[in-house]
């Protein structure tokens, strides 16, 4: 059956042909000598492969013809247009192999012309200062530089004289093919030529076999091409990339990087980096896919730190595949997909029999918590700990009277090392830990701590640590693991227990363990280093830069909320946000300063009713705030102005058809067109109430899980970034030059 290849002329076609559009290439692809395909060569065409197809009376889709030796011929379809538009495009346009490294290309005839003479390839300079408010041309950069990668002459020259980051990015989208846009601008900011190379994939060596057509279809396969070629399988792929263009881009397009992440085999434990909007749970959702097809027998389980991310990962993941039926249970063939603690209970429950408790020294709840009835079921009251130091905390130092001192020092120190007498806590080492403890205060720490446990034990409940600790260690005792391979999303939130469990959850080998990990949004929990809790990930660590959720401006801003700050990474080292860039362009984020609430309310209203008035669907803009209560108190105040809004979080999941008010801990892993960042002000964010309560030694660590949610925050925009405040604005907010 004859393969339909989709260009990236698609968001172009207008809405009222995408039906007959799909018709017409179901069609094709079910048999192209059907003759009402009215499938034309054309006259006076730059290349020869160009064809037109009738879609409807008066519109033609514009296709180039791929025959390769031995099989079924390819269509590249690249659009459907009116039809002599659709002609005059199939006579200008040609496809091409990239003489350099080998990538098909769509190119306009012009560039038909003798391909450039290309200098012999030269050593790639490293010690260029990447300055991204130079031109390149002022950087040292030659138009040799650019065509040796492969770049069109004419394009690689145009570029190098401009120096302001807005008119580059508006030039990257003319350029020849996808891949150049995005490769340029990775130059202009920062990346090195050899990174270049690397990540597209540039110094792949071209087999020379075959006809013109077999080069071709090997030059749409390459990882670069597939920015802007995606072979379709089957007419719901079809159907899905005709119907909704947009919504199918991360389906079908990946960046060479991802697709590399996303499809080969890894030897261990891998963690995969990267700023917010890059597109990390787009590489574990096509992971997860991939995983599943090479073995349809292999338990793959996909999980994310909480409830609402993993309800998200399991309406894309449909979207990405509705034909993978999701596992029905951990430890059967498919994927399974749930939140962290989902998996730890059902963990718990599926090996009820099997924990030990009660007589049984030698259980996994007796490991974890020492000798205690087996009951592990119910949940800890949250203010448990608040009771545990208010009765047994009477020898404690003040400083050291704070729930989410201990909450920390049991994640990070108890529970991850199995501590369960006394004795053991004495001597355990308590390695990242703020706050330094002698001995007396140790002695104190474990009184409160005994006293929780005890309290826990009374009523057979546990906290959520706990149960992740219990899994991981009845796992650990049984023989056999519940997953071939375990991908992890927004692992930075994840504690030593959850780490734990789930590498007690993978058999070790091959593709067992994938995290992917934004350091910077980490908003939850402490610092944790992979390494301490047995999960080796030396050497297979890797990060990606390119951002698809945002705009150059937003990100810019963004980024400054991070500026200053030093930040760690699972694997125990400095992250930088070095790097990250947009390959879109839009207005500038605006920041607006109030006198008093009625102003800011009045001020939120007039920018939703300005949006939604020109067009923008009101479910697509995000209302932000810090805390809560603000959350609930705005759709009531903009309900004074005429305005609705309804408020998102774990009880209710908002009105359809109105703008989203949610806290900025909710919004992780969300995005939407419009963002209105609302009550930044300076007593608002960093919550000092947060900060000030812990002792001397955490306030940093706090501090900065302040800065990450502003982070958060400004990062789900994906065209419009507004922030407003009464007052001072919060100190963790950028200037805007
Ligand atoms: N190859 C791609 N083509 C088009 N869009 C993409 C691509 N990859 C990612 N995106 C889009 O970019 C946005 C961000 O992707 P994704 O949520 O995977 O990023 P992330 O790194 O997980 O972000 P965050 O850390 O903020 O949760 C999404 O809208 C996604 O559809």
């Amino acid at each position: 059956m004859p393969q339909i290849v989709i260009g990236r002329g698609l968001d172009k076609i207008d809405g009222s042909l995408h039906k007959a559009t799909y018709a017409f290439l179901a069609k094709l692809s079910a048999n192209d000598d059907n003759k009402s395909l009215h499938i034309e060569p054309i006259n006076n065409s730059a290349d020869p492969r160009a064809r037109t197809g009738r879609v409807d009376l008066s519109n033609r889709a514009v296709l180039f013809k791929v025959q390769g030796s031995g099989q079924d011929a390819s269509y590249v379809f690249i659009g459907t247009y009116p039809h002599d538009e659709a002609i005059k495009i199939a006579q200008t346009q040609r496809m091409a192999v990239n003489p350099r490294n080998g990538i098909a290309e769509l190119l306009p005839v012009e560039n038909a012309a003798p391909a450039p003479v290309y200098s012999a390839p030269v050593a790639v300079s490293e010690n260029r200062t990447p300055s991204i408010e130079q031109s390149l041309r002022r950087r040292e950069f030659t138009a040799e530089d650019l065509t040796e990668l492969g770049l069109d002459l004419e394009f690689a020259t145009g570029a190098l004289d401009i120096n302001d980051p807005d008119a580059l990015l508006e030039y990257a989208e003319t350029a020849p093919a996808t891949w150049q846009g995005t490769a340029l601008v990775d130059i202009f900011t920062g990346t090195s030529l050899a990174d270049v190379k690397e990540k597209y994939a540039l110094d792949t060596v071209e087999s020379d076999d075959g006809t013109e057509d077999d080069k071709l279809l090997r030059a749409l396969r390459h990882p670069a091409a597939r920015m802007e070629f995606a072979f379709i399988e089957d007419n719901d792929e079809l159907r899905e990339a005709i119907e909704r263009p947009d919504f199918a881009a991360w389906r079908i397009f990946l960046h060479p990087e991802q697709r590399a992440y996303a499809f080969k085999d890894i030897n261990g434990p891998f963690r995969l980096t990267g700023g917010a909007g890059t597109g990390k749970t787009v590489v574990l959702l096509h992971r997860a896919r991939e995983l599943h097809r090479k073995n349809p027998t292999a338990r793959i389980v996909l999980t994310t730190y909480g409830a609402t991310l993993a309800e998200s990962l399991r309406a894309q993941f449909r979207q990405l595949d509705s034909t993978v039926t999701l596992a029905a249970d951990m430890g059967k063939p498919g994927v399974y997909i749930a939140g962290v603690d989902a998996i730890a209970s059902r963990v718990l429950h599926k090996y009820e029999g099997q924990l030990g408790g009660g007589a049984d020294v030698n259980g996994a709840v007796a490991t974890v918590l020492g000798p205690r009835t087996a009951q592990v079921f119910k949940n800890q009251g949250f203010d448990a700990w608040k009771q545990a130091i208010g009765a047994y905390g009477a020898d404690l130092p003040n400083e050291l009277k704070v729930d989410s001192f201990f909450e920390a020092e049991y994640s990070l120190v108890v529970l991850p090392n199995s501590v369960t007498t006394r004795e053991e806590y004495l001597r355990v080492k308590r390695s990242g830990r703020g706050v330094s403890l002698n001995r007396s205060k140790r002695n104190a720490v474990w009184d409160v701590i005994a006293g929780y446990r005890a309290s826990g034990a009374a009523s057979g409940s546990t906290d959520f640590d706990e149960k992740a600790a219990i899994a991981a260690a009845v796992l650990r005792d049984g023989s056999s693991a519940l997953a071939d391979h375990v991908l992890v999303d927004e692992s930075q939130d994840l504690s030593p227990s959850r780490f734990q469990l789930l590498r007690a959850l993978a058999s070790e080998g091959k593709n067992d363990l994938f995290f992917a990990e934004d350091t910077h949004q980490r908003i939850y929990g402490q610092r944790v280093v992979l390494g301490r809790y047995g999960i080796n990930i030396v050497g297979r660590s890797r990060r990606l830069t390119l951002n698809y959720r945002t705009t150059e401006q937003n990100l810019h801003y963004a980024l400054g909320i991070l500026s200053g700050a030093e930040f760690t990474d699972l694997g125990d080292l400095p992250e930088t946000s070095e790097g990250y860039r947009s390959a879109r362009s839009g207005p500038k984020p605006q920041q607006i300063s109030v006198s008093n609430l009625t102003e800011q309310y009045d001020v939120v209203a007039k920018l939703v009713n300005s949006w939604t008035a020109a067009g923008t669907d009101a479910e697509s803009i995000g209302l932000l705030v810090p805390t809560k209560k603000e959350g609930q108190a705005l759709p009531r105040a903009l309900g004074e102005r005429e305005t609705s809004a309804t408020f998102v979080d774990r009880n209710s999941s908002g009105a359809k058809g109105t703008p989203q008010v949610m806290t900025m801990h909710r919004a992780k892993g969300m995005e939407f067109a419009k963002v209105v960042l609302v009550g930044v002000g300076e007593n608002s964010i960093p919550r000092s109430y947060v900060v000030d309560s812990l002792p001397e030694g955490e306030r940093d660590d706090a501090l900065q899980r302040e800065r990450s949610l502003l982070y958060v925050a400004a990062t789900r925009a994906r065209d419009n970034l507004v922030v407003v405040w009464t007052g001072k604005p919060s100190a963790l907010l950028p200037e805007i030059g």
